[in-house]
């Protein structure tokens, strides 16, 4: 399914923005201990590339997402569902429509967990630019103009993990 041109076609623009971008996967296994209940499996963070889909385990719950007051939600186990989150890219290519997503994952049972992550990222060596639709005399442009690659190195140099990068790079 193609989300991220789903995405775009919602915001009145066309398709095939994403179709080349490039993916990654990975797979996540927790080994939760009766000492690790209740601290953090994946500290809080936001995804840097542009839409994550994860198959969250079926059994063990623990994710939490940060809502606009900064509570923490948990996205409890739902059997045969994806979830889809958006990442920092989703924030710079949108121009600030679509917003990037805190969340962490916290031990709340000792159990093995398993979630399968799909992360498209962004543009492979062109800047992330936003569509010219998305950007205009009421919506001037926020962020500079930088490569996918570029902004994942700032983010790993920097440490900042929970989309306070983003801040780095506005325009
Ligand atoms: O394991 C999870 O539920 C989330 C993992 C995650 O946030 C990530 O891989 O970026
Ligand atoms: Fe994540």
């Amino acid at each position: 399914m193609d989300i991220g041109g789903k995405i775009a076609e919602s915001m009145g623009l066309k398709s095939d923005y994403c179709k080349e971008w490039p993916c990654q996967f990975r797979i996540n296994k927790y080994h939760f201990t009766p000492q690790s209940v209740g601290s953090a499996g994946v500290q809080l963070h936001t995804d840097s590339g542009f839409l994550t889909i994860l198959q969250d385990d079926e059994n063990v719950g623990g994710l939490e997402v940060m809502d606009k007051s900064g509570e923490f939600v948990a996205v409890d186990p739902l059997p045969g569902s994806l979830l889809v989150n958006l990442g920092d890219m989703a924030t710079v290519w949108s121009n600030g429509r679509l917003h990037t997503v805190k969340h962490r994952v916290q031990c709340k049972e000792a159990k093995t967990r398993v979630s399968i992550a799909t992360f498209l990222l962004g543009p492979k060596e062109e800047a992330v630019d936003p569509p010219p639709e998305l950007v205009d005399s009421d919506h001037p442009r926020l962020y500079n103009s930088f490569t996918y690659e570029e902004y994942r190195k700032l983010r790993l140099s920097t440490e900042l993990q929970a989309g306070e990068a983003l801040a780095l790079v506005r325009n």
